[in-house]
């Protein structure tokens, strides 16, 4: 088992670019399976899930070329569906959450499709009821078998339909968007999901001949299209990665430069963290951090603490509350955390305790954290990752620590964040890479 060891206590300096999004990836490289036509998709992460889902696709027949580091084409002109009854399906398919979203292209212009339960972070509950109950409203029907966990749907004649999503689901809207756009006829979605993973989705369906308007809303309509073909597309830099940067900077009183961030497309994120005192600048696309010794919380105008809580977009993304969590232990000020639409995401912070951190768990969603304003500093300690994003709060804690700490279970980081060790250690990190046998606490 790999794990980090991390000396804290360092400021960092210097420039940093981010990956391209996970999750757009993810949703994209699905989208191949939707034309026999070559696809070539650039800023593609080197990163765990996104391979898995590379090879996952690849398994199923797709002609898959890497042109560069981060560059590859994608061919989906035969493809065996035979494959899903394979054990190797049902290992590889089960592993990552985003392999969900092969379902909706391949019932598209196959009509039919299997998934096993997939996997991803243990962060509470995470039902998949709004992507079936949009492919029953196209015509399909499905079939969860609970012996084997496998989620089988089928549907020789999709038809467009209005489609009222049961919850404004990222991956659920990406799936019935991508069901939608070969189906006979018009389809409505309403309550869609607008991250700008899905609206980078449908404007590359657009460029393969698709039919979808009111992109960036949560009111899609989609005229099926009898046919799609190839495309080129560029990932956008991973929002999350910026936003984590953004936030180790301040903990680490680093001064940093975030390289070609495509602001625009940053929402409220930024804004966000300036609630927390953080100052930075926009310098032409890049954000310019400079060392802060203090930051200092806004209170809401009526003098009232200070809240943060996840909403889907353009609300505050869900995957950054756990790093806006660990930014506030050293901010001047008090800030209540609300993690919303996640049940176990907050569990971490005993971690962070355990490191001097002042945080009263209130509940499964809600954190009040008492921000020692670098009064106190946090300690090492020895610990285990439990999810991707507190993996990295926890790594930017250990970072701004007095002392070494080890962080465990580093699969959980590495599958959404490239090559993070070597990043860091190129500004300054006194970060490695090392083999534990100990779990942890
Ligand atoms: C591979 C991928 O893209 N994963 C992302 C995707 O997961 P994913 O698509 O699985 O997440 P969903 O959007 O379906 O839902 C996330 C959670 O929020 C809850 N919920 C959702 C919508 C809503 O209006 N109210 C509500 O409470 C859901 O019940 C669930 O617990 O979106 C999540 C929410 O941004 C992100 O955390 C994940 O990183
Ligand atoms: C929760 C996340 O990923 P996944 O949906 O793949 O588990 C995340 O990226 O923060």
């Amino acid at each position: 088992m790999n794990a980090f060891e991390i000396v804290g206590g360092k400021p960092l300096k210097g420039e940093i670019i981010p990956q391209g999004a996970k999750n757009e990836a993810l949703q994209i490289i699905s989208a191949v399976l939707l034309t026999p036509e070559k696809i070539t998709i650039s800023n593609i992460p080197d990163i765990k899930d996104v391979n898995k889902l590379i090879e996952l696709i690849r398994d199923l027949g797709v002609k898959v070329e890497r042109l560069s580091k981060d560059t590859y084409t994608f061919e989906a002109a035969n493809i065996d569906l035979d494959f899903f009854h394979s054990e190797s399906f049902r290992s590889k398919g089960g592993s990552l959450r985003g392999s969900i979203m092969i379902v909706g292209p391949l019932l598209a212009r196959f009509g039919k499709a299997a998934i096993p339960k997939p996997g991803g972070d243990k962060i509470g509950r995470r039902r998949l009821d709004t992507h079936f109950l949009g492919f029953e409203k196209l015509g399909a029907k499905f079939v969860y078998d609970k012996k084997t966990n496998f989620f089988n749907v089928d549907a020789s004649d999709l038809k467009g339909a209005y489609i009222l999503l049961d919850e404004a689901s990222v991956t659920g809207t990406a799936n019935v968007v991508m069901a939608a756009v070969l189906a006979k006829g018009v389809t409505t979605i309403y309550n869609a999901a607008c991250e700008p993973y899905l609206q980078q989705l449908c404007k590359m369906l657009n460029r393969m001949g698709a039919k979808i308007t009111g992109v960036g809303s949560n009111l899609l309509t989609i005229e099926g299209v009898e046919k799609l073909g190839g495309t080129d597309h560029r990932l956008l830099p991973d929002m999350i990665e910026i936003g984590s940067f953004i936030g180790l900077a301040a903990m680490t009183e680093s001064e940093i430069t975030i390289k070609d961030v495509r602001f625009e497309e940053l929402g409220m994120i930024p804004e966000v963290f300036r609630k927390l005192g953080i100052q930075f600048e926009l310098r032409g696309d890049d954000i310019y951090i400079p060392s802060q010794k203090h930051y200092e919380v806004d209170t809401f105008i009526d003098g009232s603490i200070m809240t943060i809580a996840d909403a889907p977009w353009p609300g505050f993304t869900p995957d950054l509350l756990s790093i806006m969590l660990v930014v506030a232990t050293q901010a001047k000020g008090n800030v209540l955390i609300h993690q919303k639409m996640f049940e176990s995401r907050l569990f971490f912070v005993d971690k962070l305790i355990d490191m001097g951190a002042q945080i009263i768990l209130c509940d499964p969603h809600r954190a009040t954290v008492i921000g020692l304003d670098k009064k106190v500093k946090l300690r090492g300690i020895s610990m285990t990752s439990p999810d991707i994003r507190a993996g990295v709060s926890l790594l930017i804690a250990a970072l701004s620590a007095q002392g070494t700490s080890t962080i465990f279970n580093i699969e959980q980081i590495e599958r959404g964040y490239q090559d993070i060790d070597i990043r860091l250690r190129a500004i300054g990190a006194n970060i490695k890479r090392i083999t534990a046998n100990d779990s942890g606490h």
